[in-house]
C-alpha cells in the first residue's frame, strides 16, 4: 500500500461549522461535558477493537490490556486523552471527523429553528460528541492510527474549529487515538487534577476501562525527587454487573448518556439479570425524547450486545423488534460463543429466548408505568406512541400487551392529546353497545369533523379518533380487544345494535322504501362514481357522506396507499343519504334534471371533501356550487348582472 503523507488542508461538511458555532454558544454553560465526550470515543473505539480482535488478535499488536489516558500540561495549556483502541486510518478520519454521517442529520438541521434556547436543547438530542473539544478548545490536534496498519499509517488530523482542517500522513507507534485540547485563555481551571479527577468520577466512572491520570508525588526530603505513577480514577467495572441497590440514579443516568449519546437524562431504567440455563443481564433505558432517526426502521444502533462484557456489536434486528427501536441499553449474555457473528445471531435459540424475554420486561415496564405513573407514560405516548403501534402488526403474539398500552383521541373530550386507553373506553361503553368504534382520517380535525360521527354523537356513543398514518393498520391488525370487536364508523353499513330503539329502526326502513326512487336517481346520476345509492340513519345535520363496503379498504387508508405509490384497485365508495335533511327533501321534489344533477354532484363531491379526499375536478365543483347560489336568489340582481 502507497502511503499518503502529504499534508492537506480540507473544509469541514457545511453542516459541522453550523453545528460547532451552535454548540459552542449553547453549550457552553454545561462546557466540562467535552471530556466525557470523549472518553465515550475512547471507551468504544476500545470496544471495536475488542470485537476486531476476536477473530484476529494480531490487531493487539501485544498489548490486549486497554485503558484510557487523561494528562495535561500546564505550562502548554493543553489536556490530552488518549486510548489504545481501534485507532483510524486517513480515510476513517476524514469520513468520521470532517463530516457528520449520522441517520437524523438531515431532520436534525430542518428541526433548527434560530432561536438559541430551543436549538440548545436540539444540539443535546443530536448528540455533538467529538466536536465539543471546540467549546474549550481553540485547537484541536488529533493523532491516531488504526490498529493492524504499520507505525507510518498514522495520521495528524488539526483544526481551530473554524471551517476547515488539516490531515497529514505521520510516524505513530501505537495504534489508538490520542486527542490534544489547546485550551481557550479563559479554560485554565481545567488545567488540574482536582479539577478533571471531578468529571472523570462525575460523568464516567462506569466506563468499563480503567482511565488513568498521572499521579505526581514528590520527596518530601528532596523536592526534585518526584516519581510519576498510573492512577485509576474510575472504578472502571461494568455498571450493569454490580448490584442494583448499589446503582446510584447518576450513574445509571451517566451510563445512560454513554449508550444513548443523548445529553439528557433517560425517562426511566429496567435493570434485569436472568439466571438458570440462559444467563443474561440486560439494562435498558426509555430516553425522554425522541432521536431525529426513529422513523428511520432500519436504524437499530439503540441497544448493544455483549458477551461477558466484551461488546459485540450494535446494529442487530435480532435484539429488540423494530417497534422497540427507541429503547436504549446493553444485552450481556453469559453464554454466547465470543466470536458470534451477525449469522449466528439470526437463527440462534438463545438470541431468540432473550429477545423474547426482553420484551416482555419492556412492556411489563410499560404497563407498570402507565398504571403508577400515568403522566410518564404520557411522556412516552407522545414521544413513542407512533412506534409502539408497529408492534400490533410486528409482533402477533404480545399483540392484546401493546393493544392495552395504546393510548387515543375520542370524542369523548375531542382533545388531540392522545391519553384514552382501550380500558378506559370498554370500561365506559354505553348500554347495549357492543363494538368498540374508531374512525380514520388524514387528520384530527379531519376525524373530528366528520359528518360519520353526527349519530354516535347524537346518541353519546364515544369513537377513537385516528389520524397517524399508522392507525390505517390498526382495524386489520387489531380485531378486538377484550372480546369486543373494532369497528370503523366509515365501513359497510351501519349496525349500532341495541343502541338502536324498535322505533328508529322503522323510522329508516320506512324512509329507505319512501326514498326509494331519488335513491334510484341519484344512482343513475353517479354512475360508476359510486358503488350503491342508501339512505341513511347516520347522519343527523349533514346531507350526505361516503362510506366504504364492509369488506373494502377504507377510503384514508386507500388514499394513503396511493400517495405512497402502490397501485390500488380503486373502490367505488357507497353514497348514503340523510332523509331528514332540508336538500335530501327538496331533491326528493326536484323536477328541473340539470338542477337534480348538479345538486348530486355537489352532495357527492361535498362528502368527498368533508372526509379528506381530493376531487377529481374541482373547478366543476365551484363552477356548479356558484350557480346553485345565484339560482337561489340570495345575490342581488345588480351582482348577478355583473357576473
Ligand atoms: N477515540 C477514537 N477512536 C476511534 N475512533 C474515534 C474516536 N473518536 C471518534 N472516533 C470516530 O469518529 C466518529 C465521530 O465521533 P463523534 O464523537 O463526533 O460522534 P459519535 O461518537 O459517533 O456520536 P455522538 O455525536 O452521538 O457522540 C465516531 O463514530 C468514531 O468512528
Amino acid at each position: 500500500m502507497t502511503v499518503e503523507t502529504h499534508k492537506e488542508t480540507l473544509g469541514f461538511q457545511t453542516e459541522i461549522k453550523q453545528l460547532l458555532n451552535l454548540m459552542i454558544h449553547s453549550l457552553y454553560s454545561n462546557k466540562e461535558i467535552f471530556l466525557r465526550e470523549l472518553i465515550s470515543n475512547a471507551s468504544d473505539a476500545a470496544d471495536k477493537l475488542r470485537f476486531e480482535a476476536l477473530s484476529d488478535d494480531g490487531l493487539y499488536e501485544g498489548d490486549s490490556n486497554l485503558k484510557i489516558w487523561i494528562s495535561f500540561d500546564k505550562e502548554a495549556r493543553t489536556i490530552t486523552i488518549r486510548d489504545n483502541g481501534i485507532g483510524m486510518s486517513r480515510e476513517e478520519v476524514i469520513s468520521n471527523i470532517g463530516t457528520i454521517a449520522k441517520s437524523g442529520t438531515q431532520e436534525f438541521f430542518k428541526a433548527l429553528t434560530g432561536d438559541q434556547a430551543k436549538d440548545t436543547q436540539l444540539i443535546g438530542q443530536f448528540g455533538v460528541g467529538f466536536y465539543s473539544s471546540f467549546i474549550v478548545a481553540d485547537k484541536v490536534t488529533l493523532l491516531t492510527r488504526r490498529a493492524g496498519l504499520a507505525s507510518s499509517h498514522g495520521v495528524k488530523w488539526e483544526s481551530s474549529g473554524e471551517g476547515d482542517y488539516t490531515i497529514e500522513t505521520t510516524e505513530y507507534p501505537q495504534h489508538g487515538t490520542e486527542v490534544t485540547l489547546h485550551l481557550k485563555t479563559e479554560e485554565d481551571e481545567f488545567l488540574s487534577d482536582y479539577r478533571l479527577q471531578g468529571i472523570i468520577r462525575k460523568y464516567s466512572d462506569h466506563i468499563t476501562l480503567p482511565i488513568i491520570m498521572p499521579k505526581i508525588t514528590t520527596d518530601d526530603k528532596d523536592k526534585n525527587n518526584t516519581t510519576i505513577e498510573e492512577e485509576v480514577v474510575n472504578s472502571a467495572k461494568a455498571l450493569w454487573t454490580r448490584a442494583k441497590h448499589e446503582i446510584t440514579e447518576e450513574e445509571y443516568t451517566e451510563f445512560y448518556k454513554h449508550v444513548a449519546h443523548d445529553f439528557d437524562a433517560p425517562l426511566t431504567y429496567i435493570h434485569n439479570k436472568v439466571e438458570g440455563s440462559n444467563e443474561y443481564t440486560t439494562l435498558f433505558f426509555i430516553p425522554a425524547r425522541a432521536p431525529f432517526d426513529l422513523w428511520d426502521r432500519n436504524n437499530r444502533r439503540g441497544v448493544k450486545l455483549y458477551v461477558r462484557r466484551v461488546f459485540i456489536m450494535d446494529d442487530n434486528e435480532k435484539l429488540l423488534p423494530p417497534y422497540l427501536r427507541f429503547i436504549r441499553g446493553i444485552i450481556d449474555s453469559n453464554d454466547l460463543p465470543l466470536n458470534i457473528s451477525r449469522e449466528i445471531l439470526q437463527h440462534n435459540k438463545q438470541i431468540e429466548a432473550i429477545r423474547s424475554g426482553s420484551v416482555k420486561k419492556i412492556l411489563s415496564a410499560l404497563e407498570n408505568m402507565a398504571k403508577n405513573e400515568p403522566e410518564k407514560y404520557a411522556t412516552v405516548w407522545k414521544e413513542f406512541g407512533k412506534v409502539l403501534k408497529e408492534g400490533l402488526v410486528d409482533d402477533y403474539s404480545n399483540k392484546q400487551r401493546i393493544a392495552k398500552l395504546l393510548r387515543f383521541s375520542t370524542t369523548n373530550d375531542d382533545n388531540p392529546v392522545q391519553a384514552i386507553s382501550l380500558e378506559d373506553y370498554v370500561g365506559r361503553m354505553k348500554e347495549g353497545q357492543e363494538k368498540i368504534y374508531y374512525i380514520t382520517a388524514e387528520n384530527f380535525s379531519a376525524a373530528k369533523n366528520s359528518p360519520h360521527l353526527e349519530i354516535f354523537r347524537k346518541k353519546g356513543v364515544e369513537v377513537l379518533l385516528l389520524s397517524d398514518q399508522i392507525d390505517e393498520w390498526l382495524g386489520t391488525h387489531l380485531n378486538e380487544f377484550e372480546g369486543k370487536s373494532l369497528q370503523s364508523v366509515t365501513k359497510g353499513q351501519l349496525d349500532l345494535g341495541h343502541l338502536e330503539n324498535e322505533e328508529e329502526k322503522q323510522a329508516t326502513a320506512k324512509a329507505s322504501d319512501q326514498f326509494k326512487p331519488i335513491v334510484e336517481r341519484i344512482k343513475n346520476t353517479l354512475g360508476e362514481k359510486v358503488k350503491e345509492v342508501r339512505v341513511t340513519h347516520r347522519l343527523t345535520t349533514s346531507p350526505a357522506c361516503l362510506v366504504a363496503d364492509e369488506h373494502a379498504m377504507d377510503a384514508s387508508l386507500e388514499r394513503l396507499l396511493k400517495s405512497a405509490g402502490q397501485p390500488i384497485m380503486g373502490n367505488k365508495p357507497i353514497m348514503e343519504i340523510n332523509p331528514e335533511h332540508l336538500i335530501i327533501k327538496a331533491l326528493k321534489e326536484e323536477t328541473d334534471e340539470k338542477r337534480f344533477n348538479d345538486w348530486v354532484f355537489i352532495l357527492f363531491d361535498q362528502a368527498l371533501l368533508s372526509e379528506g379526499g381530493q376531487l377529481d375536478d374541482p373547478g366543476a365543483f365551484v363552477k356548479r356550487l356558484n350557480e346553485m347560489f345565484i339560482s337561489m336568489g340570495n345575490l342581488s340582481p345588480r351582482i348577478i348582472t355583473l357576473s
